[in-house]
């Protein structure tokens, strides 16, 4: 029997089993079965490289963003207006075989945009291309999930279902459970709070189920078995996802209305142009970047070309600002001067480990400059970038 039989048998028997007090450990153990076959299901086959027919396109830009909905909802023309990059469209399904990438450039960063094929129901069985699609949704930083705003809500429900099945989880955050696997000792089981859908005995029969003898466990909510198996698995990927209602063209002012109310949605028309310019504003929100724009000493800062930084791609301290422009500079810096909403007054002095924030605005002053140059030159920094007070008056600083 194959690995999707096998999930589907135990699919079967959860449905025919009641869910009550008594059930739950079976119920639970099943739940356990399923995500490790699932996990096989993920593993490249035995003597390939590791899926070598896949869609890989090089990563290009500040981040990447992918397009993942069924058939013929718009996907080729979303990117083909966002991008310019021309994706055939047409009205019937799978017009688009392979991944096709386009460039948004957006606040002076440019982002990665990638069209792929429409995926169906069983995608993450290996139906259509679903597999492939949805390892380059994976590699992305942020999914825009496209849906027919004209056609079925549960749509969205089916997508989000095969994504989960291949370890994607959508908008939400790490299960705030510590798990870590010991050589000896036994389980040590705690929880900072009341559990009320997982128990001690539960929490044994998983792991037993995944063959672990000595670990720690500490849950710090009241964390579901579904939280606790994707903890044990670790493979579990987080994403943020945007979803993207398009054609609203056809539809009533009041289904719109709805839609656009759904949490983390944004309503467009790709043939009325409504809305793109939302989108993009949302999905710049959800990438999270930020970018640093460099002061050379005693000159105005350069706004043309930031430096940017994610808190997801490596960081956004002032360490990580100098390793990026260059990877020997940190050992030279004494401390940086910074402008922007990350510092209390202006500029503050700020040492390798300042967390920056979006247009803030830093100058490096490096140890042999110091020394160099006496107290005196220090004057000459402390002029303000204008740009930087006038966006003070809209942002005020955090404190
Ligand atoms: N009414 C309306 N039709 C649209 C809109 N955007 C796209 N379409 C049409 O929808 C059809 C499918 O568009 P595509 O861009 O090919 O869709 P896709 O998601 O890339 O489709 P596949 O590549 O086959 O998965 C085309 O006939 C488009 O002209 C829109 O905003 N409103
Ligand atoms: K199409
Ligand atoms: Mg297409």
């Amino acid at each position: 029997m194959g690995i999707i039989e096998k999930i589907k048998e135990i699919e079967a028997e959860m449905a025919r089993t009641q869910k009550n007090k008594a059930t739950e450990y079976h119920l639970g153990q099943l739940k356990a079965k399923i995500a490790k076959l699932r996990t096989q299901l993920l593993e490249p086959p035995k003597g390939s490289s590791g899926g070598g027919e896949g869609f890989e396109v090089t990563k290009f830009g500040h981040g990447r963003v992918a397009l993942i909905g069924f058939p013929s909802v718009g996907k080729s023309t979303l990117l083909t207006m966002l991008t310019g990059t021309h994706s055939e469209a047409a009205s019937y399904e799978f017009t688009t075989l392979t991944c096709i990438p386009g460039i948004i450039h957006y606040n002076d960063t440019k982002i990665q945009l990638l069209d792929l094929p429409g995926i169906i129901e069983g995608a993450s069985e290996g139906k259509g291309r679903g597999r492939q699609v949805i390892a380059v949704a994976k590699s992305s930083d942020i999914v825009l999930m496209v849906l027919d705003a004209s056609k079925s809500e549960g749509h969205r429900q089916i997508l989000t279902r095969e994504l989960e099945a291949v370890g994607l989880r959508l908008n939400k955050r790490p299960p705030q459970i510590y798990f870590k696997k010991k050589k000896t000792g036994g389980i040590s089981f705690n929880s900072t709070m009341p559990l009320t859908h997982v128990d001690e005995k539960l929490c044994y029969q998983i792991l037993h189920e995944y063959k672990i003898h000595n670990a720690e466990i500490l849950f710090r909510e009241d964390a579901t078995v579904d939280d606790l198996i994707d903890v044990i698995e670790g493979n579990r990927k987080y994403m943020k996802c945007v979803y993207v209602y398009n054609k609203i063209d056809v539809i009533g002012i009041d289904d719109v209305d709805r839609l656009a109310r759904q949490p983390n949605s944004v309503v467009i028309s790709c043939n009325l142009k409504l809305n793109l310019d939302r989108l993009l504003e949302r999905m710049w929100e959800e990438m999270g970047l930020v970018r640093v724009y460099t002061k050379p000493q005693g000159q105005q800062p350069d706004f043309t070309e930031p430096v940017v930084l994610s808190l997801d791609r490596g960081g956004c301290t002032v360490e990580d600002f100098c390793n990026h422009i260059h990877r020997s500079l940190v050992k030279d810096v004494k401390y940086v001067l910074v402008w922007g909403t990350s510092a209390r007054h202006y500029p503050q002095h700020c040492g390798l480990g300042h967390a920056l924030q979006d247009e803030d605005v830093v100058q490096i002053v490096k140890k042999k400059e110091i020394n160099e140059g006496g107290r005196g030159r220090f004057k000459s920094h402390s002029t303000a970038p204008a740009r930087i007070s006038d966006r003070e008056k809209k942002a005020p600083l955090k404190t």
